[in-house]
Parts: C-alpha cells; structure tokens; sequence
C-alpha cells in the first residue's frame, strides 16, 4: 500500500544544531500519527519541513506519492492547525469557515457549511464571534475550518495545551471521533505521552532530531527499545541483568524477562509489572509512599535498587515496613 505521506531521510541544520536527523517516516491514508518527545528534539522543525514554513538540506517528501517538497506551502493540500487557534476574531464561525471555502462553487458552500458544523458538532453556533466560544469550541472551529480546504494531509501542533486539564480529555476524545469519521490522515505534535498514547493510531517517538522508535502505542509503551524511549513513556525503573532462559538475575532479584534475551541486558522494569503480595519470590523494604489518587506509588528497595511499584489506595504498608511482591509482567529487555 501506498502511504499519504512519506518522508525519506529528511535534515535540517540550524548553525551546529542538527534539528531533524536523517528522519524517514511512512504514514497510511486514515492514520493519526503522533510526533512526541522532549522539547527542542525537533517535532517542530520536521512538522514545518513537511508544511513547507521550513527548507529541507536534505531528503524528500511525497504527499500521495508526488513529491511535494519543492512546492510552495499553499499549494500542498495540507491543512494545519496551530496551538493558538489562528482564527480570525473580527468574524463569526460561519464568516471563519466560508473563508476557508475559496475551492468550494458558491452554490454549495451553505451545504457545506451545515456539515462542517455538523461535523463538529457546533450547529447554532454559526453566528458567534470567536470570543463567545470555549476554547474547546473555538478548537472544533479552527479544525472545520481547516477541513473546509479538503486537505490531504492535516498537521496538528500541540492542539491541546491551551485548554486545561478537565476540558483536554473531553476535547481529545471529541477530536479523535471526528477526525476517525472524516478518515482524513493526521500527524500530531506533542510532548504529552498521555495525548500520544490516547489519541494516536501510531506513534513515532524523537530525541536529537532522530526517530528512536515508530510503532503503535502499546507495542511502544511495552516493548520499547531503549531506556530513553521506555522512559519518556512512564516511569519506569532501568537495571542491568544477566540472562538465564525466561529469567534474569538483577541487583532487584530474579526476574522474569521478556523473550529474546541473552547473557548481559538492560532491564526496564514499569511500576505495574510488581505487586504487593502476602508472600512473594521477592523481598523489600518500603522506602517511600505516596497516595495518587487511584494508586498509591511504593518505592521500595529490592536488594540495592529502588523500584517503583503501583499498589491500591487502600494498601497499608508504610516506609520501613517489610514487604513481599510478586511480577505481573516480565521486566522489558531493551536493545541498547
Ligand atoms: N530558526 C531556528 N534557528 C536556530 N535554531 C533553531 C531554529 N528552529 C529550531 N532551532 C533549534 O532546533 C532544535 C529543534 O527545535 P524544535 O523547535 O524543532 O524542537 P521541538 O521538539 O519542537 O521543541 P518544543 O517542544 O520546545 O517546541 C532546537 O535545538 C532549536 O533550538
């Protein structure tokens, strides 16, 4: 199958800064794809590298197998939409939509209009100015309008961080329903591993300009292949091991391990694949404890090593006390 967009060993240089690294990516028609990692690792760069804001000093891009990155931005067919919205605030949502319509014959833009509310789900809202609007809603608008293009390709970056927490979950699920209805292909930019994790069909994690790893978001977050990448995923405890079959010896304890390991290893082990038990092949000591809500997060030494385990609310061991685990899950064996 051919992908909507394919990125072949893209750089961009920014005096002695390698922004973006011999990067190639494929993503599928339908796909939403996140771009995550820490700040200044580059996701900005490449999402403008493929928008067309940013040259390339190497590599090529293909939009629907026609190479684009000659073109002038406008002429790509790729809709964006920015942190901030951009809308215009001196027009109302249906004035910010119409806009949007230049391609569309006049005849049909009413009709078009309807849907695009209908789509997201702002019907009767068509006569507001921008200020009248949640950030949610005003959110919703700056995406129809981008959908009022018919793109091929829709860039988001970082569409969430202006709304606050409670009102993020609620948009993100909305966002994601609309944008899987549409079936229009999406790559997100974020530095929020929940939002990748949650909203993307596929995710491509970066550091130092390079793609570490691409793959869904279970497959990452469970098997990720080294410990920057399992770490920017959750918290996670990175130990060294020595392989023997299923199992490893670590400074922890013996493990069970995940297949393939051979002699020495690099272990990460999550806070989930412990738990507390009455009796259990592992033995510790509480070394801190605090209350989150759902969970209660132990650390607890093991041998030299602390560990993070996840325990309910209502478990009453306390720092100092002795304590017994059992492994829900192998320690993941990492490849570097
Ligand atoms: N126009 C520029 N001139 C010089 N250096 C730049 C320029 N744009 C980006 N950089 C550098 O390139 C690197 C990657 O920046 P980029 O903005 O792509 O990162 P990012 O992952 O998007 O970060 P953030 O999450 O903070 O936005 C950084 O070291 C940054 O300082």
């Amino acid at each position: 199958m051919t992908p909507i967009l394919s990125l072949r060993r893209l750089s961009r240089r920014f005096g002695g800064t390698l922004a973006v690294d011999d990067v190639s990516l494929d993503i599928a028609a339908g796909e939403i794809h996140g771009l995550i990692g820490p700040s200044g690792c580059g996701k900005s760069t490449l999402l403008r590298m493929i928008a067309g804001f940013e040259n390339l000093d190497a590599g090529e891009i293909r939009l629907s197998d026609e190479r684009i990155d000659g073109i002038a931005p406008e002429r790509r067919g790729i809709g964006i939409v920015f942190q901030d919205y951009a809308l215009f605030p001196h027009m109302t949502v249906a004035g910010n939509l119409q806009f949007a319509m230049k391609a569309t014959p006049r005849s049909e833009r009413p009709a078009r209009l309807a849907s695009l509310l209908a789509m997201v789900k702002l019907e009767g809202l068509e006569q507001r100015f921008p200020d009248q609007l949640s950030g949610g809603q005003q959110q919703r608008v700056a995406l129809a309008r981008t959908f009022a293009a018919a793109p091929r390709l829709v860039l988001l970056d970082e569409p969430f961080s202006n709304l606050d927490a409670e009102l993020r979950e609620t948009a993100r699920d909305e966002i994601r329903g609309v944008l899987k209805a549409t079936g229009l292909s999406i790559l997100l930019v974020t530095h929020d591993r929940e939002e990748a994790l949650t909203f993307c069909d596929r995710i491509s994690v970066m550091k130092d300009g390079r793609i570490r790893q691409t793959g869904t978001p279970t497959l990452v977050y469970d098997r990720p292949i080294d410990a920057f990448v399992a770490g920017f995923l959750g918290p996670v405890t990175i130990l060294a091991g020595r392989a023997d079959g299923e199992m490893a010896d670590t400074a922890a304890g013996r493990l069970a391990i995940t297949p393939g390991g051979h002699g020495h290893l690099t272990l990460a082990l999550r806070p989930e694949s412990l738990a507390v038990a009455a009796e259990g092949p592992l033995h510790g000591t509480v070394a801190t404890r605090s209350f989150r809500g759902a969970r209660l997060s132990l650390g607890v030494m093991l041998g030299g090593l602390q560990v993070n385990v996840d325990a309910p609310p209502a478990c009453p061991a306390q720092p100092g006390d002795a304590i017994a685990l059992v492994q829900r899950a192998p320690a993941i064996v990492l490849a570097s």
